[in-house]
């Protein structure tokens, strides 16, 4: 029942929250102090009307002709995506894309930072990837506790994804970040984001395909 709660708590839809991250990105690459939705709408393809109504969802309000101020918009965007505060992750599967992940320096400025990459191949334990050594899987536990990790990244093949998560929980691990093309089956108070660079290829090619297609007919 409880999981359950936990899961209500997210009052925000998907889609809304991926349009918030959106507008994150954009209010961190411009130096303005005030911002209209007009503006971000040019910018971001997404209508001013639309972008009014995600902004509901916040406490800051837009002030007419002059728009949202936007170092109060980007602090209250870092605090509902927890940007400022630190999140403990470690990865699992060292291989070409867990070590692609791990080399990659920009998920600090968002407040995540990887401690600790495991593997189970002997040949890779003890080896390094950026500045962390490769550490076996009876590690899992004691680095847990130690650093209070909250979020597993599994970037083990799809075969041996779901034992992998199910050690993960286990050892108290409650969000997963799932590279491997399989639907994990978890309990109701953990979340997994799904991550597939592929089925994003896929619809460009399915657009591109589309406009072939409409070009062949015109
Ligand atoms: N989501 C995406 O967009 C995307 C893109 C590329 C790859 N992938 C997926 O990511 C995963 C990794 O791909 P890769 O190319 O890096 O593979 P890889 O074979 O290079 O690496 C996999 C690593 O996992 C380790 N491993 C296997 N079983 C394990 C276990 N039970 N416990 C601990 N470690 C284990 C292996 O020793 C290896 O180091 C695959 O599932 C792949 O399909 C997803």
């Amino acid at each position: 029942m409880q999981n359950y709660q936990n899961k209500e708590l997210i009052l925000i839809p998907k889609p809304t929250l991926d349009r918030l991250k959106l507008y994150h990105r954009f209010l961190n690459e411009i130096d303005f102090e005030y911002v209209s939705s007009e503006i971000m709408s040019q910018r971001l393809g997404v209508s001013p009307e639309q972008i009014r109504k995600d902004f509901t969802y916040l406490k800051t309000m837009g002030k007419p002709k002059v728009g949202y101020h936007v170092e109060t918009l980007r602090k209250e965007l870092d605090e509902l995506f927890g940007v400022r505060k630190t999140t403990k992750v470690i990865l699992v599967g060292a291989g070409h894309l867990g070590k692609a992940l791990v080399n990659y320096p920009g998920f600090t400025q968002y407040g995540i930072e990887i401690v600790a990459v495991f593997d189970n191949d002997k040949e890779k334990i003890g080896k390094f990837v950026n500045d962390l050594a490769i550490l076996p899987m009876r590690d899992l536990r004691r680095v847990i506790k130690r650093f209070e990790v909250e979020i597993g990244i599994i970037c083990v093949p799809k075969e041996s994804a779901q034992q992998v998560a199910n050690l993960l929980l286990t050892n108290g691990i409650k969000g997963i970040w799932n590279f491997a093309p399989v639907r994990l089956l978890v309990p109701d108070d953990v979340f997994v984001v799904d991550e597939d660079m592929i089925q994003s290829l896929l619809t460009l090619k399915h657009y591109l395909e589309l406009k072939k297609q409409k070009e062949k007919h015109e």
